[in-house]
């Protein structure tokens, strides 16, 4: 979508406030004019020789005027930052809303929080804002007004008028062109230097290798390079505009004395005209200098939203409508019929007509080389994926039909480790609010973690870091588990979970998953026999060898 249709798209909803700030500028724009008309009226009187009361009356004009301007501007001001609070509050709802419903193709060839650091770009969409509804439309209305009066003291100057109006098109439409491409693209180049630092400071021991401050120093350099190279492109356009405002400025000035002394010369126009003309020419021209600033600000709010859009527009989840469900507790029925999947822009199969049926209650393990299709498999199980062809099912359900929430009240993934920055309680709860805390410990005893959490400072209100320090890994892995079965699921797939765990752990955490109390239908990737070996079937996957047929862009 186009920057600008984003950006009426981000401030509609603010549009009341918006006509607001606009009819207090158009108040103020007027009442700021009153200084050269006041100025006019008292060069007329003084060259009349009139008395010293009127122009008392015309300075308490003027302070009435320039107060009640300056009491519109506040006003305008509180409008602007409550638009601006607004704006802020708004992304980042819906954010919180999208983000964990992205669909995970969209994150598998970029990567997820590097993407959400375009969320500052609310900061540049707030900050240009307030900057165009400030002074922009101020200045714009203040040259608009001030060329209406101008026009109005005699047709030379209405003709000056259309010139400088014709000038200013020419340094919008003409000299602009590109600028928004060239904003937009130092954005992109600034975010690829910003997402690169963050890869480094992600991968301290892969940048602590003998090479890895020079592969760090020489891609920044690369990168920065990139940047100037945008930065200096999108400078171009500005100071073409910004030279041209300037020149302007000083040709506006020169012809306006020009033509409006040669005008009093002949007699056309009074003195107090040409003095109140050439206030409202400063005035004017004045903004031309500010041009700049603000042309910035406009371009800066353009790629700013552009960049939010891209975040706001990442695909979401199917969802289904049904509440679905089956049987309350106990184990659900699967059953995985000729499932084919690919994954975006991949020449071969993941998974190719593979079908599997697992009874309710059934413990099956999967097993099978590198690459073979099973953790792609646990993904469909958990519908983080969709087939590409054929379909799964859930107690006689179809996947692709059940709401996604009540889905994954029932089945349960246990995938790598995701601490989340919070307590121990919160990471096992993610917020499931009929977890209870005695849950919590229930499932954590159960994974042999309970000991360990309570010897904690804060025992279960202890604060995990990204990562789960201060747990140890295997630690974090087992608070995975808790978490997985606190929930009761009635599927529970475990992808690789138990595989990176000692063999005493694994003893305390098996009878957790594997165990008479635990009634749920169990998935189990591994590549420890000693698993399967516990399992009631093993299930072989073996690498697929069709190529996807037309290829998966
Ligand atoms: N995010 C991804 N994007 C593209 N291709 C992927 C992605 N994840 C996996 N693949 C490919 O899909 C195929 C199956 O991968 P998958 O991870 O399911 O295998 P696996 O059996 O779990 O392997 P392992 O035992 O190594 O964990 C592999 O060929 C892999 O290269």
């Amino acid at each position: 979508m186009p920057p600008f249709r984003r950006l009426l798209g981000l401030l509609r909803p603010e549009a009341g406030e918006l006509w607001l700030v606009l009819l207090f500028a158009v108040c103020v724009g007027a009442l700021t004019l009153a200084t050269p008309v006041v100025a006019m009226a008292v060069v007329n009187t003084v060259a009349l020789g009139t008395l010293i009361q009127q122009l008392v009356v015309l300075c308490v004009a003027l302070f009435v005027a320039l107060s009640l301007a300056a009491g519109l501007m506040i006003l305008q001001t509180v409008v602007v930052e409550f638009v601006q609070r607004r704006v802020f509050v708004r992304v980042a709802a819906e954010l919180a809303y999208r983000l964990p419903r992205v669909d995970l193709k969209a994150f598998d060839r970029q990567n997820g929080p590097e993407l959400v650091n375009r969320f500052f770009d609310v900061l540049t969409v707030q900050k240009a804002s307030a900057t165009l509804l400030l002074d922009g439309i101020t200045l714009a209305l203040q040259v608009l007004i001030g060329l209406l009066l101008l026009s109005f003291y005699h047709r030379y100057l209405l003709g000056f008028d259309l010139i400088l109006i014709g000038s200013l098109a020419f340094l919008f439409l003409v000299l602009g062109r590109g600028a928004v491409r060239s904003a937009v693209r130092e954005s992109v180049a600034k975010y690829k230097v910003a997402g690169w630092m963050e890869e480094v400071a992600r991968h301290p021991v892969a940048f602590k290798t003998a090479g890895g401050p020079s592969l760090a120093a020489a891609r920044t350099d690369a990168l920065t390079r990139e940047y100037l190279e945008a930065r200096a492109a999108h400078f171009r356009v500005l100071m073409r505009q910004i030279g041209f405002a300037l020149f302007l400025q000083v040709v506006a000035n020169v012809a306006l004395l020009a033509i409006g002394g040669a005008l009093v010369i002949r007699g056309e126009l009074t003195l107090g005209e040409l003095v109140a003309a050439e206030i409202v020419v400063t005035l004017v021209v004045a903004t031309f200098t500010k041009i700049g600033k603000q042309l910035e600000a406009f371009y800066d709010l353009l790629a700013a939203v552009d960049k939010l859009g891209y975040l706001l527009d990442l695909p979401l989840e199917e969802d289904g409508a049904e509440a679905g469900g089956g049987a309350a507790g106990g184990g659900a029925a699967v059953v995985v019929r000729d499932v084919s999947f690919a994954y975006d822009h991949q020449r071969k199969m993941a998974l190719t007509r593979l079908s599997l049926a697992v009874a309710a209650g059934e413990r099956v393990a999967l097993v099978g080389p590198n690459g073979a299709g099973k953790s792609t498999l646990a993904d469909l199980l958990f519908a983080l994926r969709t087939p590409d062809r054929g379909w799964i099912e859930l107690d006689g359900a179809d996947v692709r039909t059940l709401r996604l929430e009540t889905l994954r009240e029932q089945v349960a993934l246990v995938k790598g480790v995701e601490v989340i920055e919070g307590t121990v309680l919160e990471n096992v709860r993610v917020g499931r609010a009929h977890v209870t805390h005695a849950d919590a410990r229930d499932a954590l005893g159960r994974v042999g973690l309970l000991e360990t959490v309570l010897a904690l400072p804060g025992g279960l209100d202890t604060v995990l870091w990204t990562g789960g320090s201060p747990l140890s890994l295997g630690q974090a892995n087992r608070l995975m588990v808790a978490r997985a079965i606190v929930g009761r699921p009635r599927l529970l797939v475990l992808d690789e979970a138990l595989d990176h765990m000692d063999s005493d752990i694994r003893e305390t955490v098996l009878p957790a998953v594997l165990g008479p109390g635990a009634d749920w239908t169990l998935v189990v990737v591994t590549h420890s026999d000693e698993v399967a070996r516990l399992c009631d079937r093993v299930v072989q996957l073996d690498r697929p060898s069709g190529e996807v047929p037309h290829g998966n862009a």
